[in-house]
This record gives C-alpha cells, sequence and structure tokens, in this order.
C-alpha cells in the first residue's frame, strides 16, 4: 500500500498553506508535526479529498483522491468534529455507518465491536452531552475506524486527553498501523515520540523533516524548537537580501 502526494500545493489568497509538499507513505504510523499554522490541517484536508489541491496529485495505490474508491478506504477525523449531543453513542456510530453506506444490520454490530475497542462499552447506551471531552474524541476515533480504513487521518486526536487515556489512544493507534497508513496531526512534541514511527515536521506550508526518530538522535524537541530558531535567522538573511538556505 502507498500514498503517494506529488508537489502537493494550496493557497489561500496570498497565503500559501501547503507549498509543493511531495511524499511517499507506507503502512506505520506518521505524525505530523507543526506550529500553529504550519498547514497541517490544509494537507489532512487535501488528503482526504476535502479540499482540491490548487496543483499537485494524491493519490492511494494509483487511485486518485477524487474517486469513490478512494473515499471508500478513508476514515478522518477532524479538528472540530460535530458530535449530536442528544445522540447516544451507539446511535451516533450507527448512523455515521449508515452514511457510510452499511447496512444497518451490519451498522449495529460494527458500532458495538469499536465501542468496545474504543472503551466505551459501558457508555454506548448514554448521551453524548455526558461524555467527557476525552470520550467523545474516543467516539471521534470510532467513527473514523468504522469503514475499516486503510488509510486514517486524524487531526489533532490528542487534544483533551488526560495522559491516562493518551495511553489507551496510543494502543489503537499502534493496532491500526498495522495494517494501515495512519497520520495524526499535533504540536506536541511528546505524542509524536510516543506514538508515530515517523516523523513529518511542517513549517509555513513545506515538509522541513521526514523520517523516524529514533533515540540516538537526541531531543526531538530540541531539534523541533531549533527549527523556529533557524527561522527567524532566515527571515534576517532575507530581509538583508540575502539567499536563504539550509531548509529542506
Ligand atoms: N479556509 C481558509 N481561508 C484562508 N486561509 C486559510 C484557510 N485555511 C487555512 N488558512 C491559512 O493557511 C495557513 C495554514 O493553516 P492550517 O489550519 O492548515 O494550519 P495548522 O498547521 O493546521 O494550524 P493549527 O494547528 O492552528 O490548526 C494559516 O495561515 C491559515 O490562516
Amino acid at each position: 500500500m502507498e500514498l503517494i502526494l506529488d508537489r502537493v500545493t494550496k493557497q489561500f489568497r496570498n497565503k500559501i498553506a501547503v507549498d509543493r509538499i511531495s511524499l511517499r507513505l507506507h503502512p506505520g504510523v506518521y505524525g505530523l508535526l507543526g506550529a500553529n499554522g504550519a498547514g497541517k490541517t490544509t494537507l489532512l484536508r487535501l488528503i482526504c479529498g476535502i479540499l482540491r489541491c490548487d496543483s499537485g496529485t494524491v493519490s492511494l495505490d494509483g487511485l486518485d483522491v477524487s474517486t469513490e474508491e478512494y473515499r471508500a478506504g478513508l476514515g478522518y477525523l477532524p479538528q472540530d468534529f460535530g458530535y449530536y449531543p442528544e445522540f447516544t453513542g451507539m446511535d451516533f456510530l450507527v448512523y455515521m455507518a449508515t452514511l457510510k453506506g452499511l447496512a444497518r444490520s451490519q451498522a449495529g454490530r460494527r458500532a458495538a465491536e469499536l465501542l468496545e475497542l474504543v472503551s466505551l462499552g459501558d457508555m454506548g447506551r448514554k448521551k453524548i452531552k455526558t461524555y467527557s471531552g476525552g470520550m467523545k474524541q474516543r467516539l471521534g476515533i470510532a467513527q473514523a475506524l468504522l469503514n475499516r480504513p486503510r488509510l486514517l487521518i486524524l487531526d489533532e486526536p490528542t487534544a483533551g486527553l488526560d495522559p491516562k487515556e493518551r495511553a489507551r489512544f496510543r494502543n489503537l493507534i499502534g493496532e491500526a498501523g498495522k495494517e494501515g497508513i495512519v497520520i495524526l496531526s499535533t504540536h506536541i512534541v511528546s505524542d509524536i515520540e510516543q506514538i508515530a514511527d515517523t516523523v513529518l515536521m511542517m513549517k509555513d506550508g513545506r515538509l522541513i523533516f521526514q523520517g523516524e526518530w529514533q533515540e540516538g538522535q537526541g531531543d526531538l524537541e530540541k531539534f523541533y524548537l531549533e527549527q523556529f530558531e533557524d527561522e527567524g535567522l532566515y527571515q534576517k538573511m532575507n530581509e538583508s537580501g540575502k539567499e536563504s538556505g539550509g531548509n529542506l
């Protein structure tokens, strides 16, 4: 399985949010790290086909992002996921499953299975308005898994999770990453260290680091912060009319 991004670019008015990003991803967990405004959400939306690239292509095993077949293999948890507070967790999952085209009988079975998987088995009959932030987040992950996606995209999935829930979440994602491609965005470095096999680091719409982060390489947080110290330096160099270099 291979997800290929080829010079993917997206511009909003005069802001280039994603700037010629090329990637080849295989099964595993990828942590997309970047400061606020680096372009993470935009990149994830392009990979989900919610936004169209201005130029460049996204494809999974040769299927273009615009095709039904591509979408059928996709699971997505957006950053600002809208829940229905009056629905129970179970009803919500069944509803989402039918939207995704599962037959009703199948939807009920799958929903129950996923509630167990995300440790919400005993909360399935309770209304979502009674859930904690972490429970809602787990329900969001469950809905993203309904169609057994080959490509799972999670935008800031650990936001609002306490340490215990983070550990639970790590296990869940680790399982998903064994069979498919999981991309999760965060600006919390320790999330990446604990969950992801491969780090993707974005700054100003560009990919500035891609690869495994191993213990011998030192402190990922320090490296990450250094990129932003460099930014100031490069800006100064540009302002004085010199070419900036060194950035990938
Ligand atoms: N719909 C839009 N219209 C105009 N500008 C946008 C739009 N979406 C994103 N941008 C801009 O594109 C840039 C990248 O935004 P994006 O949301 O992708 O960053 P991010 O890394 O996900 O940040 P955050 O962690 O805050 O979500 C920002 O400067 C943002 O203001």
